[in-house]
C-alpha cells in the first residue's frame, strides 16, 4: 500500500463520507507541512513523522465529539502551525474558522497551508488572544496553549451568549489536554465536561489525552 494512502487510512478508519476534495486536502497536508517545516519550525521533527496521528487525528477528536452547525464561527486560540484549526476546517467546510497566534511566522505557515488547500473558510490573525475585543464566536478551540484557568479567562469574553436553540451544544471552550488534569481543573474556576480521546480513537497515543468542554 502506498505511504500516503496508509496515512489517510488512519483518518478514514474513523470517518467516512469525505468528498474527493476533502480527501485530497487531507492527503496534501503531509507534503505541505514537510515543506514548510523545513523553512519554519512549527512541528517537532519526530512528530512530523506521525503527523496524521498526533496532529490531524488528534485535532479531529473534536469533530468526533461535536457537530458544528453550518455558518457557525470558531476561533482557534494559539493555533501554532494550524492545529486543531486546519484539520477541522477541512472537516467542516461550511463552518468559519479564525486561527490566531501571537507568533507571526506561525501564522505565515498557516496562511500558506490554507491557501495551498484552497480553504475558503479559514481566516487568520497574528495577535495575542487577549487583544481581540471586537468579535464573538460560537466556540473557542485550543490545544497545548495554556492552563485551563487562562484559556477560560481568555475565552469567556469571546463567546456568544447561549441561545434557546443551542440545546446541549451551547457556545463554549473546547480544548485538548493531556496528563493529570485534577489540579488544573480545580484551579480553573470552571467545571468542564471531560471526554477521553482514547475512547474515541483506539491508538495508544491517545491514552491520557482528554477533550474538555466548558459551556459558556
Ligand atoms: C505549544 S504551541 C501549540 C500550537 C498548536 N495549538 C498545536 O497544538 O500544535 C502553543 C501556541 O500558542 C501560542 N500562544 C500562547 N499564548 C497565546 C496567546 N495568549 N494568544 C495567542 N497565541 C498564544 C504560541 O505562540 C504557540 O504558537
Amino acid at each position: 500500500m502506498e505511504k500516503a494512502q496508509q496515512k489517510l487510512e488512519l483518518i478514514t478508519k474513523y470517518f467516512s463520507d469525505f468528498t474527493p476534495v476533502q480527501l485530497q486536502q487531507f492527503n496534501a497536508l503531509d507534503e505541505l507541512y514537510t515543506d514548510w517545516n523545513s523553512k519554519i519550525n512549527v512541528i517537532s521533527r519526530k512528530d512530523l513523522e506521525s503527523l496524521y496521528e498526533k496532529h490531524v487525528l488528534h485535532s479531529l477528536s473534536i469533530a468526533a465529539a461535536f457537530e458544528f452547525a453550518a455558518g457557525s464561527t470558531i476561533v482557534d486560540l494559539g493555533t501554532g502551525g494550524g492545529f486543531p484549526g486546519i484539520p477541522l476546517a477541512i472537516f467542516f467546510p461550511e463552518v468559519k474558522f479564525h486561527l490566531i497566534d501571537s507568533i507571526g511566522k506561525k501564522i505565515k505557515v498557516v496562511n500558506a497551508v490554507a491557501e495551498a488547500l484552497d480553504l475558503k473558510n479559514v481566516t487568520t490573525h497574528h495577535s495575542r488572544i487577549e487583544d481581540i475585543k471586537d468579535r464573538k464566536f460560537d466556540f473557542v478551540v485550543s490545544r497545548a496553549v495554556a492552563p485551563l484557568k487562562d484559556l477560560w479567562k481568555w475565552s469567556k469574553p469571546l463567546l456568544k451568549k447561549p441561545s434557546p436553540n443551542s440545546g446541549n451544544q451551547q457556545p463554549g471552550l473546547i480544548c485538548l489536554k493531556g496528563g493529570d488534569l485534577a489540579t488544573e481543573i480545580s484551579e480553573s474556576g470552571c467545571r468542564p465536561r471531560v471526554m477521553e480521546v482514547f475512547e474515541i480513537f483506539g491508538e495508544e497515543y491517545f491514552k491520557e489525552k482528554y477533550l474538555l468542554y466548558v459551556p459558556s
